[in-house]
């Protein structure tokens, strides 16, 4: 892994690949998508126009365990997948079809395997795999990006209304969703799992004696940092509803004695005493700017002379057109999480950082899924 841009100060330095700070290095080039470029195919376009219908057949053929069936019998035939699957050989039929005009599923003389992609990300359990993810589009963006145009048109999350139950945002009415709660959790370890190794090995906080993890989910990051910087603590602050189920991790993977739990509203609440470091991973995204600067104060004003603020997230490049994949996580914000937010670009989290008050600065780049890490120091 490389570390790609590293920014200091005013000082912009950079190690190979050579970059400018105004790419997110590591992104795929919003060229490479063929939008916006006058190259798009019609087949493109009706891919776009059925988008709902691919995310399906992904999602039936996760369901239906398509994918890690192919991944242990490479070569099956058709009928061994019927078999395999329950499902009447015109239905396979069907979702082959699906699967194979995707570029999921390959086929060369009557025997099916998973196309390479397919059988790195697609096979549950696998490490880099992307299926702790589906069930959170299936379950929660699907049903709340149906309330897209008006959440637009009325500048706020009209899609929360599929989620019904007390407070403002997705993350206060998960708890009284325990099964939509558990949902969104597996979904948010398995992106964090493909990133957070990239934060372990930036090394940025392995310095620091006591980090809390801002909004930090069930501990995945939390725990991953504690393994990986064996003389660090780790505090996860989050809403009640979710720090039992952070608990419930740490306590399974034996780090009791140095990652620890603080329930509380990261907005009301005073972040813990003592600590040296505060990260947010995948949290300023879910505000509107002003909000995050104001969250980046509250790390600065937390933090001691020397202290550091790590933002962890998937990055939008600083002409906003890509790439594809991050642009389209931010209607989410909008019609379902928070009402606000974006995914925003490099320069953004830099200016806010510096805004904030840090008078260091250092970004990582290359790390996996689209993401990129942002350093600030008190
Ligand atoms: C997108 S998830 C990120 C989880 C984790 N940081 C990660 O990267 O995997 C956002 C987290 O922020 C928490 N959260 C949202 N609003 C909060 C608030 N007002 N106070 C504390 N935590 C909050 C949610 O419960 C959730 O765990």
């Amino acid at each position: 892994m490389t570390n790609g841009v590293t920014t200091t100060g005013t000082t912009t330095t950079t190690s190979t690949p050579v970059t400018t700070a105004t790419t997110a290095p590591g992104a795929t080039p919003a060229t490479s998508t063929g939008t916006g470029t006058g190259t798009m195919t019609e087949d493109q376009l009706g891919l776009i126009m059925q988008g709902h219908v691919a995310f399906q057949a992904l999602w039936a053929a996760h369901e239906l365990g398509v994918f890690p069936h192919l991944s242990a019998h490479p070569d099956a035939t058709a009928d061994e997948v019927a078999k395999e699957t329950g499902l009447p050989a015109s239905s396979l039929e069907v979702l082959l079809g699906a699967l194979r005009g995707l570029g999921l599923v390959e086929e060369h003389d009557g025997r099916l395997r998973n196309a390479p992609l397919a059988e790195e990300h697609l096979v549950p359990g696998r490490p880099g795999s992307y299926t702790p993810m589906l069930g959170w589009q299936r379950h929660i963006v699907y049903p709340g990006l149906s309330d897209f145009t008006a959440s637009l048109r009325e500048g706020t999350s009209v899609g929360l209304r599929n989620f019904p139950g007390p407070g403002d945002t997705l993350y206060h009415r998960l708890a009284v969703h325990p099964e939509l709660r558990g949902v969104f959790h597996e979904a948010m370890s398995g992106l964090s799992a493909l990133a957070n190794q990239g934060l372990s090995a930036s090394g940025a906080l392995g310095g620091s004696r006591h980090v809390v993890d801002v909004g930090g989910g069930d501990g995945t990051n939390a725990i991953a940092l504690a393994s990986a910087h064996p003389g660090l603590r780790v505090t996860v602050f989050d809403l009640p509803s979710v720090t039992e189920l952070a608990r419930q991790n740490i306590e399974r993977a034996g780090l009791t004695d140095r990652v620890g739990v603080h329930s509380g509203d990261m907005f009301t609440d005073t972040f813990p005493d003592g600590v040296d470091a505060v990260l947010f991973s995948h949290i300023l995204n879910i505000f509107d700017p002003p909000v995050s600067v104001t969250l980046l104060r509250k790390a600065y004003d937390t933090l001691p002379p020397g202290g550091k603020v790590a933002v962890l997230n998937m990055m939008q490049n600083d002409t906003k057109d890509g790439p594809a994949t991050t642009m389209l996580a931010a209607p989410y914000f909008l019609a379902v999480a928070s009402g606000q937010g974006r995914l925003y670009s490099w320069s953004e989290y830099e200016s806010w950082i510096r805004e904030a008050g840090f008078s260091g600065y250092e970004r990582f780049g290359d790390l996996p899924f689209f993401h990129g890490l942002h350093v600030g120091t008190r």
